[in-house]
């Protein structure tokens, strides 16, 4: 569990001065600011002067704000990153990274910012421990399109291997991981199906591209009322457990060791974070 929530990372065009200028009201914990497949090639180039003056400009509060660059074997990628180096944003996302040294490229030219990676192509899942564990890296997120289209997988239950490969190799490494994008946006009970089977493999958010996604990826990957309620609960009977010399305590029907007490305060935490992230 991770100190800053990312239920909801909204990748907004780098292109679109409205949709960059909407985004500054809208309720996602990150944004993945994008110049990379939500920019055709001939807007490539006034995409990251665009991007900057809006970073400079501000008003993105306390949303973790990730610039996604193009990879650095494409005519932008170099560019990219040495811009990115100096827009007033909280990380850089590498697309399509396949092994850690596509990350070394990218640190070497961008010194001071956390990196994130898109995990995204077969050898990318296939090192994945490797990745996870770069000393710069700070989080993953799922690149499902990418991966599906070079697996030839047509299904979300193709990908469960590779989903839950990078999902192990983040939580070894200690960093937090974004599921994949759901395509088909206008269809509500699609998405919360989507970020419910996220959230019980263990991802820490979604990652979106329309706004009328957030609401309900903040929902899913949030801290409910129950589980705020079960989590407080659990910690007063172990705590009243311990007092009387146990190790173990009983909370509707189920034991409640140390392990639960250390996911319990995670859930406090969590739910914590968010209200102080809403507040911004
Ligand atoms: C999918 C869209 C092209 C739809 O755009 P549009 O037709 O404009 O939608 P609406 O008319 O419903 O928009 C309503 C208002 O919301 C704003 N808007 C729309 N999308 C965004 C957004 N992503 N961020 C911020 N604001 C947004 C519109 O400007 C409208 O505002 P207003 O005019 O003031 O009412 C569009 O949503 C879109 O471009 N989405 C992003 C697509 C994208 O980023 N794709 C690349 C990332 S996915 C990917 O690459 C994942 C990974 O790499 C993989 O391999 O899987
Ligand atoms: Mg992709």
């Amino acid at each position: 569990m991770h100190s800053r929530p990312v239920r909801s990372a909204l990748y907004i065009p780098g292109s679109k001065p409205r949709a960059l200028d909407k985004a500054r009201g809208l309720p996602c914990d990150a944004i993945l600011f994008d110049l990379e497949d939500a920019v055709t090639p001939d807007a490539k180039v006034s995409a990251r002067s665009i991007l900057q003056q809006a970073l400079a400009q501000g008003g993105y509060g306390a949303r973790l704000r990730l610039v996604r660059i193009n990879a650095l074997d494409t005519a932008w990628g170099e560019d990219d990153a040495r811009a990115a180096a100096d827009m007033d944003c909280d990380g850089v996302l590498v697309p399509k990274v396949s092994d850690p040294a596509d990350l070394d490229a990218v640190a070497a030219l961008v010194p001071d910012l956390p990196l994130w990676a898109m995990m995204e192509t077969p050898r990318g899942v296939l090192n994945a421990q490797a990745i996870a564990s770069h000393g710069r890296l700070a989080g993953v997120v799922i690149g499902t399109n990418d991966l599906a289209n070079d697996l030839g997988a047509r299904t979300r239950g193709a990908l469960t291997t590779a989903l839950q490969h990078c999902l192990l190799a983040a939580r070894a490494a200690g960093i937090p991981a974004i599921d994949g994008v759901f395509n088909a946006y206008q269809d509500d009970e699609g998405l919360r199906a989507e970020c419910s089977d996220g959230r019980d493999m263990g991802f820490d958010g979604k990652s979106l591209i329309h706004p009328a996604q957030i609401e309900i990826a903040n929902a899913v990957f949030g801290a409910t009322p129950t589980e705020i309620d079960l989590a407080r609960r659990q910690i007063a009977a172990f705590d009243r457990a311990a007092r009387d010399g146990q190790g173990v305590a009983v909370v509707d029907g189920r034991i409640v060791e140390n392990l639960h007490i250390v996911t319990a305060r995670a859930t406090l935490a969590k739910a914590d974070a968010i209200a102080a992230l809403e507040r911004t």
